[in-house]
């Protein structure tokens, strides 16, 4: 269904601060603060990193095992958002069943949001399919006096993720909506951090203790844990192929089922 409604987000992705994307085209308003921006951007990955480290411990692999495939000095299609989503009428978001962003698990391997006080984010239970607020947290540690200081920063597992765990990790279905109605007259800011794997990295299952217990992944000692035959996809296949097929059209609800293949791989869209 393609609708005239107003597309009221408004998006600033900044790629990682390393010298292969130096002469990426940027608006010149960031300059003053790129500095702090690679800060906060190394920072972003930082965190990750920690996180990275426990699902390798989990999965019993080395524990920089997933780090590793994310350095923040090798090129990926990482990337950094800054995003503001602006009020729409309730007629206007009628018309798209008061959707803002439409269901869809994240094509990295981790998201970072940071947590902010506009509702609308939802995340399907994977138990029970139902749609569920994620709230606004505050975060420990809290310094000064503002608001948002030491937020909570939301985290959700992306497809890379999934993947290599062949499904033990699973990536979040997620939909943004219209916020409920006192919250409709503001600004809903956004700030995202999108982890996603080194260009060259293969996003094949790997082969962890844990997973072959499961019988997640074959017993085979070949590198990929017996998917070892198939053809390697890499990080930045894979990204790409999800970016076109999710950003190359005008619809909000219409992709439910949506099937497509990359490499050896046939993804399902998630629209709901
Ligand atoms: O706006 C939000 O809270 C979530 C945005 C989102 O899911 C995305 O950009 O992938
Ligand atoms: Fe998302």
């Amino acid at each position: 269904m393609s609708t005239d409604v107003t597309n009221i987000e408004e998006s600033f992705n900044v790629p990682k601060i390393i010298p292969e994307y130096e002469n990426e085209v940027r608006h010149p308003f960031f300059d003053p603060y790129r500095a702090e921006i690679a800060g906060f951007s190394r920072k972003a990955m930082a965190i990750a990193s920690k996180i990275f480290t426990l699902f390798s411990i989990i999965l019993e692999l080395p524990p920089s095992y997933f780090a590793d495939r994310h350095e923040y000095d090798s090129p990926s299609e990482d990337h950094l958002r800054y995003m503001t989503y602006h009020p729409r009428s309730a007629a206007d978001d009628a018309k798209v069943q008061n959707t803002w962003s439409r269901a869809h698990t994240d094509f990295g391997s981790l998201t970072l949001l940071w947590n902010q006080n506009v509702a609308g984010l939802q995340i399907k239970t994977a138990a029970t399919g139902q749609w569920k607020y994620v709230p606004p947290v505050p975060g420990a540690g809290a310094g000064g006096d503002d608001d948002n200081a030491g937020t909570a920063i939301i985290c959700n597992v992306g497809d890379t993720l999934s993947f290599w765990s062949a499904g033990y990790l699973k990536s979040t279905t997620h939909r943004v909506v219209r916020p409920p109605e006192d919250q409709t007259g503001a600004d809903r800011l956004g700030l995202f951090y999108f982890v996603r794997p080194g260009d060259d990295v293969d996003i094949k299952p790997v082969a962890s203790p844990l997973l072959k217990r499961l019988g997640l992944v074959s017993t085979s000692d070949k590198p990929g844990g017996g998917e070892g035959d198939r053809p390697k996809i890499t990080g930045r296949q894979y990204v790409r192929e999800r970016v076109k097929n999710y950003h190359n059209h005008g619809d909000y609800a219409d992709m439910k089922g949506k099937k497509f293949q990359i490499g050896g791989l046939e993804i399902e869209d998630e629209a709901a």
